[in-house]
C-alpha cells in the first residue's frame, strides 16, 4: 500500500448519522436565495441571526445527534425509554445551541425534528425513508414524563390560538411536509433539468406552501402564513425558480413576507429534514453494502 495515503477510519452509523444531519442544516443555511430567511445575502426577517451563527449552532448540535443516534442504537425499539432519553438529550442540545448563539434560537425545530429521523433511521434494517419517517414519528407519539414545567413556547401559543399542529404533529404524522412535498418537487425539479440550487429552493417553495409554520404565524398571524403559502404555490406555478417569471414572483413574496416580518423557519427545518432523507438511501445502502 502507497504509505502516502492516510487510512481513513471507518465512520460509526451513528457518526455518519450526525454527518448527514449537521450537513443538512449548512447545505439549507448555504441554499441562496430563501425569502426572508437567512442565507449568503443576509439576515432576512431576523435582527438576531447570521449565516455564521447557523453554522456555529449546526457544528455544535453534532455531538447531540451523535448521542441520539447512538441511542436509538443501543435500545434498537421504540419505547418510552428511549423517547425520555431523547428528551434530555434534546433539551440539552438546545442548552448548547443557546451557549453558542448568545441565547438566540437557531434550531430547535431541527433538533427536534433530525434528533427523531437520526434516532429512527440507526434502528432500521433496510433503507427505505418511508419506514423511517414511520419510527420517527411513533417515537414523536410517545410522552416524555420529565418535560420540565416552562413558559409557553411561541409554537404553543399559536396552536391554542389558530388551532394548528406545529411541529409536534408534523412529526406525529410522518413529516408530511417532507415526505410528500418537499423530495417529490426535489426530484421533480431536477428531472425537469433545474439545477441542484433551484430544486432545492423548489422544495423549500413546495413546503411553504402547505406547511402550517408556527414561526410565521407567531409573527404575522394568518395574514402572514397565506402571504406565504399562497405566494410560494405562485412561485411553482409560475415555472419555478429556475424560471424567469417564477423569479419574479419570488422576488414579490420575499418582499410581502419582508413587510409583514415573517419567517418561514419552520419550513426552512423541514428543508433540512428533506436533503437529510435525500441523502439518507445511498448512505444507508453503502452502509449495508460494506458489512
Ligand atoms: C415539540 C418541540 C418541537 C417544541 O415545539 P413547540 O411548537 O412547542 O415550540 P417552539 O419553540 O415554537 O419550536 C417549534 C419550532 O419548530 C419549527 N416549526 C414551526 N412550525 C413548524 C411546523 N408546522 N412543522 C415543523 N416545524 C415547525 C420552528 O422552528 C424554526 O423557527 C425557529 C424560530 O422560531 P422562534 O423561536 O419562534 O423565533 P422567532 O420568531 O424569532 O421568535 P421571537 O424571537 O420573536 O420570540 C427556528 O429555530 C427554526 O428552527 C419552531 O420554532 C420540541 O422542540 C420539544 O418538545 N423539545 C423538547 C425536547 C425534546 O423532547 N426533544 C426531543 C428531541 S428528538
Ligand atoms: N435559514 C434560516 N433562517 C431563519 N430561520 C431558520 N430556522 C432554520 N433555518 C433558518
Amino acid at each position: 500500500m502507497n504509505a502516502q495515503i492516510a487510512v481513513r477510519p471507518r465512520l460509526s452509523v451513528a457518526e455518519q448519522l450526525a454527518d448527514l444531519a449537521v450537513e443538512a442544516l449548512i447545505d439549507e443555511a448555504e441554499l441562496s436565495p430563501k425569502p426572508a430567511l437567512v442565507d449568503r445575502r443576509g439576515s432576512g426577517a431576523h435582527l438576531d441571526l447570521s449565516l455564521e451563527l447557523m453554522h456555529a449552532s449546526a457544528c455544535s448540535l453534532w455531538s447531540t445527534f451523535h448521542a441520539m443516534a447512538a441511542a436509538g442504537q443501543a435500545a434498537g425499539q421504540v419505547d418510552v425509554a428511549l423517547r425520555e432519553t431523547l428528551g434530555r438529550l434534546g433539551r440539552d442540545g438546545e442548552a448548547q445551541m443557546l451557549a453558542v448563539t448568545g441565547g438566540v434560537n437557531t434550531h430547535r425545530g431541527a433538533i427536534w425534528a433530525l434528533g427523531l429521523l437520526v434516532t429512527a433511521a440507526a434502528q432500521v434494517d433496510r433503507p427505505a425513508i418511508g419506514a423511517v419517517a414511520l419510527r420517527a414519528a411513533r417515537l414523536a407519539c410517545l410522552k416524555d414524563r420529565h418535560v420540565p414545567a416552562r413558559a409557553p413556547s411561541n409554537g404553543e401559543r399559536v396552536r391554542q390560538r389558530y388551532g394548528v399542529g406545529g411541529a409536534r404533529a408534523e412529526a406525529q404524522a410522518g413529516f408530511p411536509g417532507a415526505l410528500h412535498h418537499g423530495l417529490p418537487q426535489l426530484q421533480r425539479s431536477r428531472a425537469a433539468g433545474a439545477g441542484e440550487s433551484h430544486a432545492r429552493l423548489d422544495a423549500l417553495l413546495a413546503i411553504m406552501a402547505r406547511l402550517d409554520d408556527t414561526c410565521v404565524l407567531h409573527r404575522a398571524g394568518v395574514e402572514g402564513l397565506s402571504c406565504m403559502q399562497d405566494g410560494a404555490r405562485a412561485v411553482l406555478e409560475a415555472g419555478g425558480s429556475a424560471s424567469l417569471a417564477g423569479r419574479r414572483r419570488l422576488k414579490d413574496l420575499e418582499c410581502h413576507l419582508l413587510r409583514l416580518n415573517a419567517s418561514p423557519g419552520g419550513a426552512a427545518d423541514l428543508l433540512a429534514v428533506t436533503l437529510f432523507l435525500d441523502r439518507l438511501e445511498p448512505t444507508l445502502r453503502a452502509q449495508i453494502g460494506s458489512l
